[in-house]
């Protein structure tokens, strides 16, 4: 059984370094050093950013968005890092219970969004829902971003799973849960429109007027899970995804994530592709050309470039 294998931990830290620079208390960041047998040997990129607050299902407070959101902009702006696995640490000190995340803390909501505990830390003192920036963020940056759902995803943590671009979750301990509404709550954007797109407009009103349990087979079968593994093993198949991603052409994982994006988000969608399409155009002789003539007070000379049909 793959559990005893790892001693029911998925996450190997002698393989993890973790990333300097930072301070978290409510999320860790390592990169991995480790060698994955199926790479040859090679840096295969991959970071694994996890919440860490076991004790409360990894339930997030404003702090812990603002963390996360900092890991994940340093692994954005990484560019040798090309998977992104989001996860949570465990299990429960209290009870021994497993989560990926339980979305968030309703100990500090407010009636204008979640609250800092900590003086001073947002001194006009608003209530946050912040994590809308994160799912921005994972949307957005142009690497793979796997959800390893090692426990239960509920309400903000559901959404989180289904806006990374690829899920694995344990056989064992992966549950899958929208509690939104039982709290009075609503993820009207990517939380509920994605997951539609995911698993068909039936399932997602199912999933969120009824806010019962699912587990990891059963989302697989639904489409909104790609692999479920042995809990020992979870971390162990985002591994082997990682190899996969590294082997691909970066530019090609970038256009294509973008690309599959483009539909579903409207004139943003369409933008950051088209960001991306103006970069590969400065990388070409004919936008080389435009440039140099500005730069020279010529008129540009474009007879080299035919127009391509
Ligand atoms: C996740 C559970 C189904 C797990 O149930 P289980 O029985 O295994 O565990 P317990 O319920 O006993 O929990 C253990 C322990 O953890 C505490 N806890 C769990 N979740 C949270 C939480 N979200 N906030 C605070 N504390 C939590 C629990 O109280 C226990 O503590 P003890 O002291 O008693 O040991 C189950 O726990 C559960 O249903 N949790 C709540 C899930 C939930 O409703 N989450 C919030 C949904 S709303 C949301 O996330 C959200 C956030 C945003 O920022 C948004 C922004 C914009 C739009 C929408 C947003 C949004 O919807």
């Amino acid at each position: 059984m793959a559990e005893a294998k790892t001693n029911g931990q998925p996450f190997r830290e002698s393989d993890w370094k973790p990333v300097g620079g930072f301070e978290f208390q409510d999320i860790t960041y390592h990169r991995y050093t480790g060698t994955e047998r199926s790479s040859g040997g090679n840096d295969i990129g991959a970071v694994r950013i996890a919440f860490n607050r076991p004790e409360v299902r990894n339930a997030f407070r404003p702090r812990t968005v603002d963390e996360l959101y900092t890991a994940l902009d340093d692994a954005h702006r990484t560019s040798d890092v090309g998977t992104v696995i989001v996860t949570g640490n465990g299990p429960s000190p209290k009870d021994g219970g497993w989560a990926f995340c339980s979305g968030g803390d309703q100990r500090v909501r407010g009636s204008d969004g979640y609250r800092y505990e900590e003086n001073g830390t947002n001194p006009a003192g608003y209530g946050r829902l912040h994590i809308l920036e994160v799912q921005r963020l994972i949307r957005t940056m142009p690497k793979v971003v796997i959800a390893v759902v090692n426990g239960w995803a509920a309400g903000g943590g559901h959404s989180l799973h289904v806006v990374c671009d690829l899920t694995i979750a344990s056989r064992q301990h992966g549950t899958f849960k929208q509690t939104d509404a039982t709290v009075g709550s609503f993820d009207g954007g990517y939380g509920s429109a994605l997951l539609a797109k995911q698993v068909g407009q039936k399932r997602a009103r199912e999933i969120f007027f009824l806010a019962r349990p699912y587990s990891a087979e059963e989302m697989s079968a639904l489409g909104a899970v790609n692999q479920v593994a042995d809990h020992g093993e979870i971390e162990d198949a985002a591994l082997k995804m990682a190899v996969d991603i590294a082997g691909q052409s970066p530019q090609a994982i970038r256009m294509l994530k973008f690309a599959f994006n483009l539909p579903d988000d409207g004139m943003f969608g369409q933008q950051l592709f088209a960001g991306e399409a103006t970069r590969l155009a400065y990388m070409t002789a004919e936008a080389v050309e435009g440039q140099t003539a500005f730069l020279e007070k010529r008129g540009p000379d474009w007879s080299a470039f035919p127009r391509y049909y």
